[in-house]
């Protein structure tokens, strides 16, 4: 890959986001659409609008709601651009790999081009994602790294090496029919980076991180969806800037209508989230993205990913859809179940977590008050099909946690279910039908000297074990904590 291309240099300057969008169109026909070229525009007006905000003087405070939107030099772009290929073609002695497709010790080199200029500072702050941020700052969070390395064997020319993403973690596949991989970042934090090893079967197996072999390996158009489904609107924890998460829905339903996101599901969630938001004319509710990204995790990937679910759970939470959440956190954790947990399994553990302790409680509560008001709907207290959920939510949990070499439940997790199931009416619970695996029936037990009793077992066993979690909020990129954000829109003046 050399300059940039004639045809590239036409779409500058950029005035508006349907530049940007007629921009990634044209790369998109292409079967090697340009990553660098991508990454760099995505970063530079990303800055723009999140990190450094041309505050407007009050003078040009009018009145117009006209939006800002950064006027992209190509001489800017042009440059970055050439900084990035000249660094990896001088770092990289070709002559040395003649072979068509990359070797482990290639993919090892490059990554210590990326790896050697970055600054030690914060890794996981949010803008750290693009090539923008390398070339700049020196900064590049773990999905950044990764990203990096792709690109920059895109401009080594070769065609094999790809994006492989989990739930949590990137990596690179490569050689003939993409049968090698590799690490080329960290993961988390306090972990020694493994860059250069394969991800072995052991490593994979019933491993959430690495989603028990099932990752999203991307082709060149999967890594474009990657770096628009990466783009972070935040400008601060509570408000996004309108104009970039814009460009974000609308470059993702332009993958969306190329078939680019078909699989990949945390980017059907994302754009979920965003339709949530501000809703496009025409286009399908949140629910129905929500759905199209489990059908993709149980088509392509086995049902073996997680977020799907999180995310449906997270929207029917925050709509007040309580039994519809119950139900997609139910199928989350059938969905977690068949993995053991381990330490680098945090930000999964985290979100239930979350769902256990804080959002079920905090339903249970409102449904109670609710209650009181709405008399004629049954509410989730009464209702079976949600006491069932609720109780197939912690037997996943449950089951997880089983054969695991880290416990998962602690004390918090046991006196938040024996809270939430004290609010279950007890007719309700009379009517809950259990049958085992070995098809045993038995209908839960209404004696409550019985069920103190068990409770009492729950809770000295969790006091044995007990372990503090602290729910560090992580700022990092394909930053999943967007969902907390109260939906402020920063009025772009
Ligand atoms: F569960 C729901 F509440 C979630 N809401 N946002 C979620 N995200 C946000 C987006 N996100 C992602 N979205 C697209 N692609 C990727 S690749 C990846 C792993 C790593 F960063 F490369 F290491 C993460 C991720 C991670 C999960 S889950």
């Amino acid at each position: 890959m050399a300059g940039l291309r004639e045809i590239e240099k036409q779409f500058f300057p950029l005035q508006k986001i349907q530049d940007v969008i007629d921009l990634f169109k044209h790369e998109l026909k292409d079967n090697e659409p340009n990553l660098t070229l991508m990454s760099i525009v995505l970063g530079v007006i990303e800055n723009i609008l999140t990190v450094n905000r041309a505050v407007s003087s009050d003078a040009d405070k009018s009145n117009t709601l006209e939006p800002i939107f950064p006027v992209i030099e190509l001489s800017t772009i042009e440059a970055l651009y050439t900084k990035f290929v000249t660094h990896i073609k001088r770092s990289v002695d070709k002559t040395k790999f003649p072979d068509k497709f990359a070797t482990r010790e290639l993919v090892k080199i490059v990554s210590d081009v990326v790896w050697c200029c970055l600054s030690k500072s914060f890794k996981d702050r949010a803008h750290l994602q693009s090539l923008y941020s390398f070339l700049t700052g020196n900064k590049l969070d773990c999905f950044g790294v990764a990203f990096a390395v792709v690109a920059a064997f895109q401009i080594l020319e070769y065609n094999d090496v790809h994006l492989s993403l989990s739930e949590d973690h990137a990596w690179v596949v490569f050689g003939e029919d993409l049968k090698e991989t590799a690490e080329v970042t960290w993961h988390g934090k306090g972990n020694e980076d493994k860059r250069g090893q394969p991800i072995t079967a052991s490593v994979v197996e019933k491993s959430w991180l690495y989603l028990n072999g099932q990752p999203v390996i991307c082709n060149r158009h999967m890594e474009v969806a990657a770096i628009v489904s990466g783009i972070n609107p935040s400008i601060n924890l509570t408000v996004d800037s309108v104009e970039m998460g814009s460009l974000q829905q609308e470059l993702l339903w332009l993958l969306y209508d190329l078939g680019h996101l078909s699989k990949y599901p945390m980017a059907l969630g994302n754009l979920g989230d965003l339709e949530e938001i501000s809703p496009t004319p025409g286009r399908p509710p949140p629910v129905d993205i929500f759905e199209e990204s489990i059908q993709s995790s149980k088509v392509h990937y086995h049902n073996q990913h997680v977020y799907p679910y999180t995310y449906l759970g997270g929207y029917h939470y925050r709509n007040h859809n309580y039994k519809k959440a119950l139900k997609a956190w139910a199928e989350a954790t059938n969905a977690v179940k068949n993995f053991n947990y381990n330490r680098e399994d945090e930000e999964i553990y985290k979100e239930f977590l979350e769902v256990g302790n804080d959002l079920i409680p905090t339903m249970m509560k409102h449904v109670a008050s609710e209650n009181a008001s709405r008399i004629h709907q049954t509410s989730i207290s009464y209702d079976p099909d949600c006491y069932a959920d609720f109780l197939r939510f912690y037997d996943g949990i449950c089951e997880w946690e089983e054969d695991s070499k880290t416990p998962v439940l602690h004390i918090t997790w046991a006196k938040q279910l024996v809270n939430s199931l004290a609010k279950f009416d007890p007719t309700v619970r009379k009517l809950i039908h259990l049958i085992s695996e070995d098809g045993e029936e038995s209908s839960s037990s209404s004696e409550s000297d019985e069920e103190s009793e068990e409770e009492r077992e729950i809770i000295q066993d969790e006091n044995r074990n007990q372990k503090k979690k602290v729910k560090a909020k992580k700022g990092k990129t394909h930053d999943k904590d967007k969902s907390d954000k109260i939906n402020g829109q920063a009025e772009d003046s």
